[in-house]
């Protein structure tokens, strides 16, 4: 356990950030997949790309660079005058250095880490200053599995195991609790009755109608009515 890295989790939002990966290969489509669904502004620089990056390229949904990566791409960024213009010209948020070149990857970890930008090196964890998880998603449920790096494929098989024991039902689930929480939160401004109503929520049987197929999402009217009721 001793030189083992303790990693913090955290969860980002990415939406309409800036990001970069340096390469273009299926490391490349992968972190790209990921980003995108985020929400992020994602550019690649590399000489190639696989199919399925060249067709989001041919849509418009990310910024191709098709050359290799020269010092500077990130400094650049981050040095601008004009780093808050539409056009990007601000600091990457994240940086993935993906390619089959480690002497690149390498580079590119150390112009990340000059300015602070978050870099996950493909080839090497020690490089990293952050890693990447197995996920399993249920709508708004994330549920994020690593071994620090230990062994990628044991996460997945770890993963695997989890994604059987957590079906759609939670996906229905957490947007019930999602709702209800927004409307006691909006109309509830006590703050101990507030906190009493939340605990309350957590000992309905939803997920029990859920899974027997008998649950009808609650409308404004009658999560209302559960309010006032458990307040009294
Ligand atoms: C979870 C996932 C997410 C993702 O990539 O987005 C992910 N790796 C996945 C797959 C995968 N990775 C590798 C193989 C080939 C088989 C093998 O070698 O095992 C496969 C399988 C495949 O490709 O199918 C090889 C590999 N991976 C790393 C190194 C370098 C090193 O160990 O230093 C090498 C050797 C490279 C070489 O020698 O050439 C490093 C990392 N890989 C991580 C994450 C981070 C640790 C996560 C953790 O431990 O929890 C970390 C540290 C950094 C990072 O990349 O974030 C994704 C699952 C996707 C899915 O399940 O569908
Ligand atoms: N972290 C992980 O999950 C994981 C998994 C598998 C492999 N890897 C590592 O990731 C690396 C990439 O794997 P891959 O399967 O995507 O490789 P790949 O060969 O499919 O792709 C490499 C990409 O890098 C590009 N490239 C090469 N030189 C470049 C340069 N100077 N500037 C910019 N781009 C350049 C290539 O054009 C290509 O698009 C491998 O070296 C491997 O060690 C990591």
């Amino acid at each position: 356990m001793s030189d083992s890295i303790h990693y913090l989790p955290i969860m980002l939002d990415c939406r309409d950030q800036a990001c970069l990966i340096v390469g273009g290969g299926q490391v490349a489509e992968r972190k790209s997949i990921s980003l995108l669904q985020a929400g992020a502004i994602l550019t690649i620089i590399s000489p190639t790309l696989t199919p399925k990056l060249q067709q989001l390229v041919n849509q418009q949904q990310l910024i191709w660079h098709a050359r290799e990566y020269q010092t500077g791409d990130i400094a650049y960024h981050c040095t601008s005058d004009e780093k808050l213009s539409e056009f990007g010209y601000r600091p990457y948020f994240l940086v993935h250095a993906v390619t089959s070149v480690p002497e690149i990857n390498n580079q590119v970890a150390t112009e990340a880490k000059t300015y602070c930008i978050p870099v996950n090196v493909a080839h090497q964890r020690e490089q990293s200053t952050f890693i990447n998880p197995n996920v399993i998603r249920r709508g708004r449920l994330t549920i994020a599995v690593t071994t620090s790096g230990a062994g990628p494929l044991a996460g997945r098989y770890i993963a695997k195991e989890i994604n059987q024991h957590f079906g759609n039902e939670y996906e229905i689930y957490i947007d019930f609790l999602y709702h209800l929480r927004e409307t006691i939160v909006q109309k509830v401004s006590d703050e101990s009755l507030r906190k009493s109503l939340l605990h309350q929520v957590m000992s309905l049987s939803i997920l029990e109608e859920i899974r027997q197929g008998i649950f009808e999402p609650w409308n404004e009217q009658q999560i209302e009515h559960w309010i006032n009721q458990s307040i009294e």
